[in-house]
């Protein structure tokens, strides 16, 4: 197997949980560790670790990742990139997380995007708890809390959106588009073309219902592999995840332990005249962990800003 495993198959997942003799509920917290080793922590040296199942029957992985240099704010904890890599993979809906540590509010708030979120149920195993037996608990769902029991109370899309709204991990077509006189730079690849189609992709299944100013960005690393990722906005605002992290996490998935200078380019789009815009954010953040990535702006549409 080459690199990590962020995402392990329903089929794969059953037949380990069977080779352990455990269920693949049992497996969660027994991967958590597994998830810890994913994180990128060079400021806190604290990795956090956290395991969900879709309903697809799916298991992913997820980390939390520092960047020296950026305020704090800018970190990506391991509850966010578990929710970033469902939806980079189209997951419907999670159902149970095992996760190392317990979920600051932060994280408990950005659940909430996720539907029917109040019967998401987790289990925080703690950092001695990973290697506990849970094949010889009986009440294993019983450890599992809801998270209506971690946020009563909870702020969400309910008090903001309607009922038809699309929430987090369903599917988004914002029909952002770029209009005819969207030219290329003057000296701009067929690479950057490219770039930018796969960061207008993920401008549309960017989950920005509190703005509507949906927006996606999308990275080329040194060997030409395009990782991209889409906004995702919260009921609260500050927990939002921006699309430079959000890629981010597409590339530590999919970028086999590479540090972020492999990135050399970089593409945004957003709607011009958005009213939360992105670019001076994600130049910001780019440029401290990947100096040399290639991050140009320029005016585009009137239905989408388009940046290099
Ligand atoms: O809910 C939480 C709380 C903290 N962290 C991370 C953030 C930071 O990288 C480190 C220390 O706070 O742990 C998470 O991943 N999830
Ligand atoms: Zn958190």
């Amino acid at each position: 197997m080459d690199g990590p495993v962020f995402v392990i198959e329903a089929s794969e997942a059953e037949s380990m949980a069977k080779q352990s003799g455990l269920t693949v509920l049992q497996l969660l917290p027994t991967l958590v560790k597994s998830a810890q080793a994913l994180a990128r922590t060079p400021i806190s040296n604290y990795q956090v670790g956290a395991v969900g199942l879709g309903s697809s029957g799916r298991i992913f992985l997820g980390g939390n990742v520092e960047f020296p240099g950026l305020p704090l704010f800018h970190s990506i904890h391991a509850e966010q990139f578990l929710i970033t890599n469902l939806a980079l993979n189209a997951e419907p809906s999670l159902k149970y997380v095992a996760v190392s540590a317990a979920p600051c509010g932060h994280c408990r708030q950005f659940f909430q995007e996720i539907r029917h979120a109040p019967d998401i149920h987790l289990l925080i195993t703690g950092e001695s708890n990973s290697n506990h037996n849970y094949k010889d608990d009986l009440a294993n769902e019983e450890q599992f809390e809801p998270m209506s029991c971690l946020l009563p109370h909870r702020f969400g899309p309910d008090d903001l959106l309607g009922e038809d709204v699309p929430l987090l991990l369903e599917p988004h077509h914002n029909n952002l588009s770029f209009l005819g006189d969207a030219k290329l730079p003057n000296g701009a690849s067929a690479a950057f073309e490219d770039l930018r189609k796969e960061a207008l992709d993920a401008a549309n299944k960017s989950h920005a219902p509190y703005t509507n100013c949906p927006s996606g960005l999308a990275l080329m690393d040194c060997e030409g592999m395009v990782f991209r990722g889409s906004y995702m906005e919260s009921a609260a605002y500050n927990p939002s995840m921006g699309p430079v992290q959000a890629a981010l996490v597409a590339y530590v998935m999919g970028g086999r332990g590479g540090g972020y200078d492999r990135i050399v380019a970089a593409a945004l789009v957003e709607k011009q005249g958005a009213q939360a815009r992105q670019e001076q954010t994600a130049r910001l953040l780019l440029n401290e962990i990947s100096p040399k990535c290639e991050f140009k702006s320029r005016p585009s549409s009137i239905h989408a800003r388009m940046k290099f």
